[in-house]
């Protein structure tokens, strides 16, 4: 198992990264050349995958280094355009590591159908006439898509409820059938729907009522994922601050989280400025897992913060992160977008419950590399640094002037495209 601690990897030119990465995780010269942009997506596959197609949109990939998840060693392939997100989550990596790594779980991938029944006489009586109908409603689901239950998943329960059961209007009352299905190592979308249409007709023949939607649940909290961490102080320690002060400050900033929907906004996004870039580089929908996410951190009956940060017993610091986490390693665009095939490489994982460790280790490592920054140092030093080069070639420094304008303009303590635009002109004379 090659090591995923590169140190320095980013003081090198991308060329020789890409050597680097070919030589110890064996990509490919194929595969290598998929990297560059002309490579990554032809028009003629784009022009199939999505509608009126008129050219492709690239953002930069980088590799989250350093990452040791139940001591197996990760290179995390990042899609994103924000600067010091990849050095940020490569940065805790390394932390973690010699805390002895992130330790993850998960749970079964079981995603859920939901099937949408009003007009029932008596909504009471077609609840148990499902709830007494299962294994018949079981069995059509899997006739629907036999291949899924033939590789040890398929749809293996339902659930019945009744909503607004009381509403004075007919629109407001209904019965939701929700059936739950194993989709493997598949995210599962196009799976679940077509059971849950299948499964219609024989609904409204049991129940009398009429069907509305037939469509997967994106709330797919029974297809969790865990990371959690364990720090000790000493390894957080920082300029100017103790490793104590640090972790008594992250736990504070998990508690305003927690206690504040303003704030937990932002610390989630944090926490999706992990997750995010590795669930499209590996071609999963992103929408989907974000739609999951809030809505998990709101399962207490509040919005609040997805992760807890809490000091054990020894002193340490000890990060939680649970989430949906419907990602998969097989179909939809997966197999279709080259550049999603090396992604999937890269990260090597075996299965989808394995991809969805590593995404919630990845978000959690986020979420304190931001924390970390914000109660030491600020925000803007580190992010603003990276950020530099984003401004100059903003203010349209191109070349080696890039880097000059960059560091001049972190040196001046100015990070802006105004000041950059000067230092532009200047140089071009
Ligand atoms: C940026 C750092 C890591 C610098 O931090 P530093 O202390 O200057 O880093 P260092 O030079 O000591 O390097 C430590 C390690 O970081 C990595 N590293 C260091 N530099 C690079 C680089 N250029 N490229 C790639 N990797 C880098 C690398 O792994 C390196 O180890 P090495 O390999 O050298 O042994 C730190 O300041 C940091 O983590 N800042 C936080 C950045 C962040 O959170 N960005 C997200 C954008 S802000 C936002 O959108 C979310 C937010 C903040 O609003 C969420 C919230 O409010 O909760
Ligand atoms: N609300 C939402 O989130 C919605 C999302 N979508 C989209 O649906 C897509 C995902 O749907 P999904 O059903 O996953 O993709 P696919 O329709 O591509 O189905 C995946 C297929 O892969 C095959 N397969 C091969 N090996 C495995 C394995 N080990 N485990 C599981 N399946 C395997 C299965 O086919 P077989 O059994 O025949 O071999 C399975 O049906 C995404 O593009 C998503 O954007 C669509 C509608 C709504």
């Amino acid at each position: 198992m090659s090591s995923s601690r590169i140190p320095g990897f980013y003081n090198k030119n991308v060329e020789e990264r890409r050597e680097l990465l070919a030589k110890q995780h064996k990509i490919s010269d194929e595969e290598l050349n998929i990297l560059n942009t002309k490579e990554a997506l032809p028009i003629g596959t784009a022009d199939k995958m999505i509608e009126n197609v008129i050219g492709t949109f690239p953002l930069p990939l980088g590799l989250g280094l350093n990452f040791l998840i139940n001591g197996k060693e990760y290179v995390v392939p990042m899609a994103i355009e924000e600067p010091s997100v990849v050095a940020s989550a490569s940065y805790i990596a390394k932390i973690v590591r010699e805390a002895g790594g992130f330790s993850t779980e998960s749970t079964d991938r079981v995603m859920i159908g939901q099937i949408q029944v009003v007009g029932c006489s008596d909504f009471q009586a077609a609840k148990e006439v499902l709830i007494k109908e299962k294994k018949k409603l079981v069995d059509i689901a899997n006739a629907a898509h036999p291949s899924m239950k033939a590789r040890g998943g398929g749809a293996e329960d339902i659930e019945v409820r009744i909503l607004n059961e009381e509403a004075a209007s007919t629109y407001g009352k209904m019965l939701v059938l929700h059936v739950y299905i194993n989709t493997c190592d598949a995210m599962g979308a196009n799976v679940i729907n077509t059971m849950v249409e299948a499964l219609a007709p024989t609904v409204e023949e049991l129940t009398n009522g009429k069907v509305y939607l037939r469509i997967l649940s994106n709330y797919a909290d029974r297809c969790l994922a865990k990371a959690t961490c364990v720090i000790p102080p000493e390894l957080l320690e920082s300029d100017g601050f103790t490793g104590e002060e640090v972790r008594d400050g992250v736990v504070h900033a998990y508690e305003f989280a927690a206690s504040d929907p303003y704030r937990a906004v932002t610390h989630n996004k944090g926490i999706m400025n992990g997750i995010d870039p590795i669930v499209i580089a590996t071609g999963n929908d992103w929408r989907a897992v974000e739609a999951g996410a809030h809505a998990y951190a709101s399962r207490f009956g509040h919005y609040g913060s997805m992760t807890t940060w809490a000091v054990d017993d020894d002193g340490n610091l000890v990060g939680e992160l649970e989430l949906p986490m419907s990602v998969g390693t097989v179909g939809g665009s997966i197999g279709v977008h080259p550049m999603s095939k090396v992604a999937h490489r890269i990260i090597n994982v075996d299965s989808a419950q394995e991809l969805a460790q590593v995404v919630v280790a990845v978000g959690l490592a986020q979420n304190l590399g931001a924390l970390k920054a914000l109660v030491t140092d600020g925000i803007q030093k580190g992010h603003m640094a990276l950020h530099s080069r984003s401004v100059a070639i903003a203010a349209g420094a191109t070349g080696e002037m890039i880097d000059i304008i960059a560091e001049k303009l972190v040196q001046e303590k100015e990070i802006r495209v105004g000041k950059a635009k000067e230092l532009v002109e200047q140089y071009s004379k």
